[in-house]
């Protein structure tokens, strides 16, 4: 079983993309809101019926219901408004976290859980310091939402179709995000055969601002996170072993210890099968390690 806490916007959008992908049998939306995640559940199996999927959603205001799930996705918490970044829900979403997952650590031992909330890295490292599980079990959503937006820019600026292109985004979900066009390309073709580098700095630059974007236009980022997400959910319950950036506690990697942050990593059936260590150059480097920075101050102020 998949389990989805907070069945809000994005949670109602993960649900429906892992259903879609029939990446289980059965999928639990929990909510403290009485009657959202069951009402979130019909609508969506309602849809599942038309289009022959076995798929039961379920919605449910019990913790305890998500006994037995495989992963736990994370993703309970506010949003930011506009002119705010995500930072600024520190404090109110880390107490949210933390009795949420108390909650998985009680029902649902054995599970991975997937943190999603922002600010992405520090909920991700209070995720697994209050679960206590093995480093490999927690992996937060980020840099596969940001991929995608690099992904987006590079094909509107090449005109090269989606599927030819591969973009990487490491480092915090957040302010010192780091688009690597070093580890991007078109069909394997370093994208600096395709786009000046001034140009390569304008993509960059709009794949760190882009969901603030969206945020002012409508409110809130939904699909492309949705689709992250299950995306993260299906390397795991299909085995792909696919190289995806996650959120995941470094110790030593890059240089950095007790911290969680973007870095590309094999996902399969274990969860974190190994984390990749790129050859990062200094100026990729200075942008990392200001990264680690900012989440480590994060983390210093909030008590655990
Ligand atoms: N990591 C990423 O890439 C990424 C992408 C998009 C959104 N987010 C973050 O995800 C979070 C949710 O975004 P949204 O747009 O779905 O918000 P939303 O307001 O639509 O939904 C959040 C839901 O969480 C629920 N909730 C609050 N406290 C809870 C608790 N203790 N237990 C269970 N449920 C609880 C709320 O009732 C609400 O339904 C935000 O923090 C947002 O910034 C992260
Ligand atoms: O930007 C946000 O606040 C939501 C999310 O982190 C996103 O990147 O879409």
């Amino acid at each position: 079983m998949i389990t989805i806490i907070g069945a809000g916007k994005v949670g109602g959008d993960a649900a429906l993309f892992s259903a879609l992908k029939k990446l289980d049998d059965q999928i639990l939306l929990l909510d403290v809101v009485e009657g959202l995640p069951q009402g979130e559940a019909m609508d969506i199996n309602h849809m599942l019926s038309e289009q022959g999927i076995d798929v039961e959603v379920k919605g449910s205001n019990d913790f305890a219901d998500m006994k037995g799930s495989n992963i736990v996705v994370v993703v309970a918490g506010s949003g930011r408004k506009p002119g705010m970044t995500r930072m600024d829900l520190l404090k109110i979403n880390a107490t949210i976290v933390k009795s949420v997952v108390e909650n998985v650590k009680k029902y649902a031992d054995n599970s991975m859980i997937i943190p999603v909330t922002n600010p992405l890295d520090p909920m991700a490292y209070i995720t697994y310091k209050v679960s206590g599980f093995d480093r490999s079990r927690v992996f937060g959503m980020g840099g596969m939402l940001d991929l995608s937006r690099f992904r987006q820019f590079i094909h509107e600026a090449t005109g090269h179709s989606r599927d030819s292109i591969r973009a990487l985004v490491i480092g915090e979900h957040g302010e010192n995000m780091l688009p690597l066009p070093r580890f991007s390309s078109v069909s394997g073709i370093p994208l600096s055969s395709f786009l000046p580098k001034e140009k390569l700095d304008e993509l960059i630059q709009n794949t760190k601002q882009v969901a603030a974007k969206v945020i002012e236009l409508k409110g809130a980022t939904v699909h492309a996170p949705g689709n992250a997400i299950s995306a993260i959910v299906e390397s795991v319950m299909r085995d792909r072993k696919q190289v995806i950036p996650v959120a995941t506690y470094l110790d030593g990697e890059y240089g950095h210890s007790d911290v969680t942050i973007g870095v590309p990593a094999v996902i399969g059936r274990k969860g974190v099968e190994k984390i990749i260590e790129l050859d990062l150059n200094d100026e990729e480097k200075q942008i990392f390690d200001k990264a680690v920075e900012s989440v480590k101050s994060a983390i210093s102020g909030i008590e655990i």
